[in-house]
């Protein structure tokens, strides 16, 4: 940017470099405070207006979440089983690897799309990126609507909508945290893990509404909601500002300038424009600067990059291994099969905890700090799971037959408890922490390709669990979820000695916390020298100016 660029009325920086350093050190770090003098002279309705641009683009979430919920009440509804299922004794069924392939073709979708087209929004943006996706997304859904009895044609049509929405949920995280005013940014990026969670609850409503019409309409109405989804998705889109940051990197300062305007509620010309552009141009410079790691720093780059690549592809293979999506995609068969009235209502009680344990999620991650979150999460997940399996095992099906309908009653209801509690551990914990812990544990040059990674092997697992879950289930039934009970358990060791606090830490001083080797935990006490030598020279003035005093 050349200084021709500077409004009127805007300050040179006499030391450009290192104020703007010094601030987008602040930025780089997502916890950082509070700063006030950031907000723009227009106030709130800017606020406003920026948090209502983000939650638009948070709605990305929502269409995945939309696929979770009712995924698992068309695998229950008679005219799905019909259409799709195969011959059987009892009528027409869905045969084990027609369900794995139907439910779990779909993240294999989410994966390639999330590595692929997702390259569409950053060579023309993110807002075409996500229009883009919603056109795959659409072709998708009508491949699937106009299934009449082909299995594979569905499970085809869901591979193709699984790709759009792997490059939404690669784009729409991307997207808010440029967009966000900085200390909101943790916040409204999680944003994003609650429009997933109400897009699961929705599914569960409409799945729960339509499952009692009598023909195709119970799983076409749901299906043909989704085009609603991508026109306010598109339409959002349109009405959203270009990110700067996009803008910024392929030199459209101009187009920069209007859609920072824009989005704060000013005149391109104002000078907090200006500031804000030479910020996020610096923040750019220092990536730059930084320069991209070949693939090999991933394995010998220093300090403790590799066990911090493992760490990102624990921790995400673990979310998975949580076995939440046992619950989200088979809860309404799982149920079912415990013998409960309606289970389609069961799905729509643990979509609500879901939904509502996130808002708790996203004031605990801040308040306790990652680690303890995991820690907390992973003891509470793995009690629940615990006596979800021992009573399955123990009173559902003893020797393979269901016990008698009083037992089955009162054990269905005590496994509909835990499921919440266990729901409720997992959506205030393991759901937004593990993204939060990771994107603040690399340095800037390696960040993208360490969580690039991360994210394929939890897409990876993903396609495992739900592909395997109604083999494994079929052969030894609840005793299943003590597989998830052994990954829980492992989970919490795991956090305990190899995930450190990152908690308050900007991205360099994560950096330092790995090179002095500081024990993981003891991570979370750890202060970073650069503010121990801030709290010295504050006593030591503090004393110095009470001696002056005396
Ligand atoms: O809310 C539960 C949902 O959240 C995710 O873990 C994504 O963060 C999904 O895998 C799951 O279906």
């Amino acid at each position: 940017m050349s200084s021709q660029d500077l409004p009127s009325g805007a300050q040179t920086p006499i030391d450009g470099s290192s104020i703007l350093e010094d601030k987008v050190e602040q930025s780089s770090s997502s916890n950082s405070q509070s700063d006030l003098a950031s907000i723009p002279a227009t106030g709130i309705k800017a606020y406003l207006l920026v948090c209502f641009f983000c939650m638009l683009v948070a709605f990305g979430g929502f269409v995945f979440g939309f696929d979770t919920g009712t995924i698992s009440g068309f695998l229950n509804m008679s005219d799905f089983l019909s259409r799709f299922g195969q011959d059987g004794s009892e009528g027409k069924y869905l045969s084990d690897i027609r369900v794995g392939l139907i439910v779990s073709i779909f993240n294999i979708g989410c994966a390639i799309g999330g590595i692929f087209l997702s390259k569409i929004g950053d060579v023309y943006g993110r807002r075409i990126g996500i229009i883009s996706a919603m056109v795959v997304y659409v072709v998708g859904i009508i491949i699937q609507i106009s299934s009449q009895d082909k299995w594979y044609q569905l499970t085809i049509g869901r591979g193709v909508t699984g790709l759009a929405v792997g490059t939404v949920s690669v784009l729409s995280p991307m997207f808010i945290s440029e967009s966000a005013p900085k200390h909101l940014r943790g916040t409204l990026v999680y944003c994003y893990q609650l429009c997933i969670t109400l897009g699961i609850f929705i599914g569960y409503c409409v799945t729960y509404g339509t499952k009692d019409l009598n023909d195709s309409r119970q799983w076409r109405v749901p299906l043909g909601l989704c085009f609603l989804w991508a026109i306010f998705l598109v339409v959002g889109m349109l009405a959203m500002p270009e990110s700067p940051r996009f803008l910024i990197e392929k030199k459209r300062i101009e187009e920069a300038k209007k859609s920072l305007a824009r989005s704060n509620k000013l005149s391109p010309e104002d000078p907090g424009v200006y500031t804000e552009l030479q910020l996020i141009q610096a923040g750019i410079d220092r990536e730059a600067a930084a320069g991209s790691a070949s693939w090999m720093e991933l394995i010998t780059g220093k300090p403790a990059i590799f066990r911090r690549v493992i760490m990102g592809i624990i921790l995400q293979s673990l979310q998975q291994l949580t076995g939440v999506n046992y619950f989200f995609y088979y809860g309404t068969t799982i149920f079912q099969a415990v013998g409960l009235q309606d289970s389609f209502q069961t799905s729509i009680i643990l979509g609500t905890v879901n939904f509502l344990s996130t808002f708790v999620g996203i004031w605990a991650i801040e308040r306790f700090g990652r680690r303890q979150c995991l820690l907390v999460g992973s003891a509470g997940m793995f009690v629940c799971f615990i006596i979800y399996s021992v009573i399955g095992t123990t009173h559902l099906f003893i020797d393979g037959v269901v016990d008698n309908d009083n037992t089955r009653q009162s054990s269905g209801n005590a496994m509909i408890f835990i499921t919440c509690l266990f729901i409720f551990f997992f959506a205030c914990t393991w759901a937004g922490g593990v993204f939060t812990i990771i994107s603040e544990s690399y340095p800037l040059r390696i960040r993208s390709k360490a969580m690039s990674i991360a994210t394929a092997a939890n897409w990876m697992w993903g396609f495992l669990i739900s592909f395997c879950t109604p083999f494994i289930v079929n052969a030894i039934n609840f005793k299943f979820g003590f597989v998830f009970t052994g990954c829980l358990l492992f989970s919490f060791f795991y956090v305990y000695f190899f995930v450190s606090e990152t908690k308050g830490l900007s991205l360099e001083e994560v950096d330092e916390l790995y090179a002095e080797g500081i024990a993981p935990w003891k991570s979370g006490a750890w202060v970073p020298p650069s503010a121990q030598q801030q709290m010295q020279n504050s006593t030591y003035g503090a004393e110095a100016k009470e001696q002056e005093q005396v």
